[in-house]
């Protein structure tokens, strides 16, 4: 295992019912994969089955707008009516101990974690198609008719941003999707071994 000062950070991003917490979920059930979830903080209300400290940290609107005034957000962004956001914390500590951080984030987070950590690797995860976007919202069943127009609307927004990430994946089947995420990674790791001060020692001469 190769010991690295500062870990990587992950971004999966892409439009609402493409598929980012069903790869997320997979990616994570995965012996091979060690990056760490930074679980996000929001203002929507559990769905059922949703565990508070697992799925999201559900919060107040009054709880949310203190941690915005008190800059604990890495990003945040409100979405369809509620507010979205990473805690900073997390991301930074775990960041310096070595290991990779993983965030599952919509757009506009995704770009302004741009601007804070262009270091970062930004993924966007796109649908087959426009049709196969729509269905899966559908059939997720959590959204009402009105929703899922609007849904549909900002995802057209969001899929013109793709030129804004690293990479693009296709979320035709999930066991591909994680599989090309990992290759990614794997190979990110590889580009960045090639900075020579990371093997300063290696390379002294007696
Ligand atoms: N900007 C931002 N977006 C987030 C964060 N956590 C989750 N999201 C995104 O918010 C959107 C709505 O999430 P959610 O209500 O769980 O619905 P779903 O992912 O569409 O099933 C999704 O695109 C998530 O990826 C976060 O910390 N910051
Ligand atoms: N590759 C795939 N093929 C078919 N259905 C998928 C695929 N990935 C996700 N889904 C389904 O699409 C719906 C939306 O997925 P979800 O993970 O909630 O999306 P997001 O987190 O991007 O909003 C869910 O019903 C999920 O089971």
């Amino acid at each position: 295992m190769i010991k690295r000062e500062k870990g990587l950070l992950i971004v999966l991003s892409g439009p609402s019912g493409v598929g980012k917490g069903t790869v997320r979920k997979a990616l994570f059930a995965q012996e091979d994969v060690d990056f760490q979830y930074s679980i996000s903080m929001t203002t929507r209300k559990p769905r059922e089955g949703e565990v508070d400290g697992v799925d999201y940290f559900f919060k107040t609107r009054e709880e949310f707008e203190q941690l915005i005034r008190e800059n604990k957000l890495l990003e945040w962004a409100e979405y369809v009516g509620n507010y979205y956001g990473t805690p900073i914390d997390y991301v930074e500590k775990t960041l310096n101990e070595g290991k990779d951080v993983f965030l599952e984030i919509e757009v506009q987070g995704a770009i302004q974690v741009r601007k804070a950590f262009p270091e970062g690797l930004f993924i966007f995860l796109m649908p087959p198609s426009l049709d196969e976007l729509k269905n899966r919202i559908v059939t997720r069943g959590t959204e009402s008719e009105d929703l899922i127009q609007n849904r549909m609307k900002v995802a057209k927004e969001e899929i013109e941003m793709m030129h804004e990430y690293d990479y693009i994946v296709v979320n035709d089947q999930v066991n591909l999707a994680c599989e090309r995420i990992k290759a990614i990674v794997m190979a990110e790791h590889c580009r960045r071994e090639r900075v020579e001060h990371q093997y300063k020692k290696m390379l002294e001469v007696e």
